[in-house]
């Protein structure tokens, strides 16, 4: 796995983990993934030789940390002007210009208000006339990029990270898929409840694509994802729940709102807010010695 030297330095012994962060709200939780993304890519410092690879979500769920990643360009912390994306999944038929095609979102709530060349922007073609080869272009593109640093996704209330529906294999690729009813359901209410309107296939990336990458972030908030949020968590790895896939991965996180942790275990939240609370006394002990010009810096301890 190539690891970026700029990348390599933000981590410590604690990054074998499947992390799990807790906000209050769904806007906490977009800002504090926008902070923690502005951060990975500043610290980067890609250029136009060595951009900085960035996969996305579409969704109601990624809506505050695409607004709080404006915020940042605006206020001149942040550019994607050396950024290259590559977005999780598209309907299959639905033209591109359509009010609900993941192009058109993409551009509405994000690309048209930061500083990004929309040739570094890669969105799957539904429309696509060969639909497998555009999809195994859309891998061949990614590994070309050197692959993906951070792939920002979502879950949809049974679980499925990006298009990969209960069942997928977690050895998935990018390729076509045909939607679960229920997720047809969940998405009838952007086409006006209409369920006919919906398409019913669409491209997504696989497990394996997004397990691929160097680091993953799930956005996860809203009662509706506790219980996948549970099954992700706190059961085993299972290709009926495809997010619990993040278990296989050294370096994933979860930034989940309070309603979302409905279904997990009260000594499962204790956990991981413990972690976090220890985390960041470390975090400032190690800023502290820093700044005194003093080290060996202490490490956090394993997440696991
Ligand atoms: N294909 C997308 C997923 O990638 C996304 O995670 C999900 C969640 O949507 P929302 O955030 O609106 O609940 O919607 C669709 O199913």
């Amino acid at each position: 796995m190539r690891m970026s030297k700029n990348s390599n330095a933000l981590r410590t012994n604690a990054d074998n983990r499947l992390g799990l962060i807790i906000r209050e709200n769904a806007p906490s939780v977009g800002d504090y993934i926008a902070n923690y993304i502005c951060r990975r890519i500043n610290d980067f410092d890609p250029t136009a030789e060595k951009p900085f690879v960035l996969g996305l979500p579409t969704g109601s769920s990624p809506i505050p940390t695409y607004k709080a990643l404006i915020k940042l360009v605006k206020a001149g912390k942040l550019s994607f002007k050396h950024v290259v994306t590559f977005n999780m999944d598209e309907y299959v038929g639905l033209p591109q210009d359509h009010s609900e095609s993941y192009h058109t979102f993409m551009f509405r709530e994000f690309f048209s208000h930061v500083d990004i060349p929309p040739s570094q922007v890669h969105i799957l073609n539904g429309n696509a006339t060969d639909l497998i080869a555009e999809c195994n272009s859309y891998e061949e593109k990614i590994k070309e990029y050197g692959g993906i640093e951070l792939f920002l996704g979502g879950i949809g209330e049974d679980g499925h990270i990006a298009f990969n529906e209960p069942g997928s294999s977690l050895a998935s690729r990018t390729r076509i898929k045909t939607l679960a009813y229920d997720t047809i359901l969940a998405n009838a209410r952007f086409f006006n409840n209409d369920i006919s309107a919906v398409p019913h296939m669409a491209l997504t990336v696989g497990v394996a694509t997004v397990l691929d990458s160097r680091e993953i972030v799930v956005v996860v908030t809203g009662q509706r994802k506790a219980l996948a949020l549970s099954k992700a968590i706190e059961g085993g790895v299972n290709h009926l729940w495809t997010l619990s896939a993040l278990q296989l991965h050294p370096w994933a996180l979860v930034v989940a709102d309070e309603d979302a942790t409905a279904e997990l275990r009260v000594k499962t939240v204790k956990y991981f807010k413990s972690i976090e609370r220890v985390q960041d006394e470390v975090e400032a002990t190690q800023r502290e010695l820093k700044s005194k010009g003093k080290g060996p810096v202490p490490q956090v301890g394993s997440m696991e």
